[in-house]
């Protein structure tokens, strides 16, 4: 059975003339222990679709379940980072993290939450800095913050919508590493957003594109078979690599164009004409 699932999920904001339909019959099955990434282009409905993974939000039609029930609301069994990290303000390093702790570890000894909070800090080496608030972290560090906020929760699922995306080259293949490493340890189910096919491809079990919006579909899938440990250094002179990622590459190249035929064809304004009928009296 897959751990979630979306079985024909249609969704959109606004009112009647003005709705605006963001995924419709959209079907993804996950299971347990795999590691899926979505790409797609930006704006197609990747944060709507991770948010109906969620529970955050709930489909018009269709359903979204968990463990093969129909998600009602969020719960920290299911674990998202936000690719704008969420974070609260007013705490430190060390209180977004241990308040997150105390709502799913209420028995915790203080003693005890201290230790498992602090191995959380270090375990993203935000080490040194448990007294900043988040306006003084870089983007990185907000980013690393609130993955480690996240994982302390030990969700059955992580939801990862675009965790990267604000990092430099060099952060980002760290806090790569450390998502594979963090998976690979415990084999937690992974959701991944990306729009970054190289990324997809390094870290992933399967790649499942969301075509373009409006009314976005989950398309064709493409199975990741490269042995793991996937060495990055090595990864750009694999054949099979390399392989992977023009396919994939030529395909979303490919949806892109269709949709933007589409696109063109329904805005072609028509000639305001009436059709000639012969022969009718
Ligand atoms: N709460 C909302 N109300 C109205 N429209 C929304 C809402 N949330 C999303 N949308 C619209 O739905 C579409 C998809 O948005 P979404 O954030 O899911 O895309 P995305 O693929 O994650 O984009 P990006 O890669 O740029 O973050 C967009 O056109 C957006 O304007």
């Amino acid at each position: 059975m897959a751990i979630l699932e979306l079985d024909n999920a249609t969704i959109g904001f606004g009112e009647s003339h003005r709705r605006y339909t963001v995924l419709e019959g959209a079907n993804l099955k996950v299971h347990e222990n795999e590691f899926v990434a979505i790409i797609g282009f930006s704006g197609s409905g990747k944060s709507t679709l991770i948010s109906l993974l969620a529970g955050l939000l709930l489909p018009d039609e269709g359903a979204a379940r968990f463990k093969g029930k129909q998600m009602k609301g969020p719960g920290p069994d299911r674990g998202i980072v936000f690719q704008n990290y969420s974070l609260l303000p007013w705490l430190t390093v060390y209180g977004n993290i241990e308040l997150a702790v105390k709502q799913v570890f209420p028995k915790f000894t203080r003693s005890k939450r201290r230790d498992y909070v602090q191995h959380y800090i270090d375990m993203v080496s935000l080490t040194g800095s448990e007294a900043k608030r988040p306006s003084e972290l870089s983007g990185g560090m907000r980013q690393r913050l609130s993955l480690a906020r996240t994982l302390s929760m030990q969700p059955e699922v992580l939801l990862l919508d675009e965790p990267l995306s604000a990092l430099d080259a060099l952060t980002r293949s760290v806090l790569q590493d450390e998502i594979i490493r963090l998976w690979e340890e415990d084999r937690r189910t992974v959701v991944m957003v990306t729009n970054d096919v190289d990324e997809a491809v390094l870290m992933a079990d399967r790649i499942v594109p969301l075509t373009p919006g409006p009314s976005a579909k989950l398309g064709r899938e493409f199975p990741v078979t490269l042995d793991r440990p996937r060495d990055r250094a090595t990864l750009n002179f694999n054949p099979e690599f390399k392989k992977l990622r023009n396919e994939i590459t030529r395909y979303m190249m490919g949806i892109n164009e269709e949709a933007k035929q589409l696109r063109i064809a329904s805005d072609v304004i028509l000639p305001d004409v009436e059709p000639i009928r012969f022969g009718v009296a």
